[in-house]
């Protein structure tokens, strides 16, 4: 019988609705009490005095590329990723080599994740065969196997009737559809960033607002009548938000997410133009950024989550048109976040846990992102005060892909527990 107590965290309590001094005893990977002064004989305990003990962050779209993409990311990197960056469970993009459109993909993911043992890794399945958009996936198959969702991240579903089709059978089995949310054909080549003052004044080719929302009217419209869950990745525009909105006031089954970086970046906020800048969707206007911003207040936007998407530096130094989209994030979110709109007032502590933990959880039906007992002891321990520069070259993610280079921010994650265990240690 394992047994580790923690002793004097700073732990968010909901009845009271402010933050308590508490101890927490974890036995068997399970928090089994939480109290005032809890005494225990013959325990490991740490003193966690001075710093705030809260749910283990939840990711729902982060890439960690394996199999096929080795030289970005592999599931263990990418776990240890997340570990150093307070999540807990992860789930990732289908956009693997192979896509992850077969039950023996997403079988040897879920195997080589438990193996790695440094996050629970939830995987996702392609909405079609290889993501080509033309014949749906065994959904149920890959149900057993262990996926959580479907989703073509990486690209758009371009046709409204296999939309259609992949959200009656998604709903059939029940599985949420995740959608990325582009329509090509409103797309210009070698577009490269948001089709906005920025794309202007480089004379770069821009990605429209409209690419992701017609995908979103057109979905919302879909699924109206179906009844599945319909989840938005990463919205980035004032248009999207309100259509998401106007569905969910409807009582309709839609949900959102937002990254951190079109929380904290629009167009403007764009040096030069610096492939480190380049992410599908890309930074949209100061009042798209806006938008987003007022939608997580309002609850339009359900939750966080990081669209990790690591690719190497050689890939990264090809130039605006060539270089590969995507920016990395597991590392970096919570103190960037914390830093930019607890510290700033706009978002109280306990309201960006929440977007980060229960309520990606109560989303997808996780049995996770709450501390309270008899639930699974996954724990995140933050130093508020810690404040650092982030650097790259610390980065346990293969990918060192970030515009956020230099940033001085605070509210670290300093340890990370998996169901007891500790997964980082700092
Ligand atoms: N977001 C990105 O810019 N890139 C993602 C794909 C995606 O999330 O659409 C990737 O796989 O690199
Ligand atoms: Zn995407
Ligand atoms: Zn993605």
């Amino acid at each position: 019988m394992s047994r580790v107590l923690l002793k004097n965290g700073r732990i968010y309590d909901e009845a009271e609705q402010q933050w308590v001094q508490r101890d927490l005893l974890i036995q068997d990977g399970l928090i089994r009490q939480i109290g005032t002064k809890i005494e225990q004989q013959q325990v490991d305990q740490i003193d966690l005095a001075g710093k705030h003990l809260v749910p283990g962050f939840i990711d729902m779209h982060i890439h960690l590329r394996e199999p096929g993409f080795e030289e970005k990311e592999t599931i263990e990197t990418g776990s240890r990723a997340a570990a150093k960056g307070g999540y807990t469970t992860i789930a990732c993009m289908p956009n693997t080599r192979p896509v992850t459109d077969s039950k023996e993909i997403v079988e040897q993911i879920v195997h080589t994740a438990k193996e790695v043992g440094l996050a629970r890794v939830l995987p996702i399945g392609a909405i079609t065969k290889r993501e080509l958009g033309r014949e749906l996936t065994d959904m149920n198959q890959l149900k057993k196997a262990g996926i959580v969702a479907v989703s073509d991240d990486g690209v758009g579903v371009q046709s409204s009737r296999m939309m259609k089709e992949a959200m009656r059978e998604a709903h059939r089995v029940g599985l949420p559809v995740v959608a990325h949310c582009e329509d090509e054909s409103i797309l210009v080549k070698g577009a490269s960033v948001h089709d906005g003052q920025f794309a202007r004044k480089y004379d770069l080719k821009g990605i429209p607002s409209e690419a992701e929302s017609i995908h979103i009217a057109r979905d919302i419209l879909l699924a109206e009548d179906i009844g599945v869950h319909y989840h938005v990745c990463h919205i980035s525009t004032a248009q999207s938000v309100r259509l998401v909105r106007e569905a969910k006031s409807r009582g309709q089954k839609v949900t959102a997410e937002v990254t951190p970086h079109h929380l904290l970046l629009c167009e403007d906020d764009i040096p030069q133009p610096d492939p480190m800048y380049k992410m599908n969707p890309p930074l949209r206007s100061r009042k798209d950024q806006q938008a987003l911003i007022e939608g997580l207040l309002d609850g339009t936007i359900d939750f966080i989550a990081t669209d990790h998407a690591p690719h190497t530096l050689t890939e990264k130094a090809q130039g605006m048109e060539l270089a590969p989209f995507g920016i990395v994030g597991l590392e970096t979110a919570f103190p960037l976040l914390y830093t930019h709109f607890v510290c700033t007032g706009k978002l109280s502590l306990q309201q960006l846990i929440e977007r980060m933990t229960q309520k990606p959880a109560d989303c997808f039906g996780l049995p996770w992102g709450r501390i309270a007992v008899d639930m699974s002891a996954d724990l995140t321990l933050l130093d508020l005060e810690k404040e650092e520069a982030i650097d790259p070259a610390t980065f346990v993610s293969k990918g060192k892909n970030t515009p956020f280079s230099g940033w001085r921010v605070k509210g670290w994650p300093v340890k990370t527990w998996l169901a007891g265990t500790l997964t980082w240690n700092q």
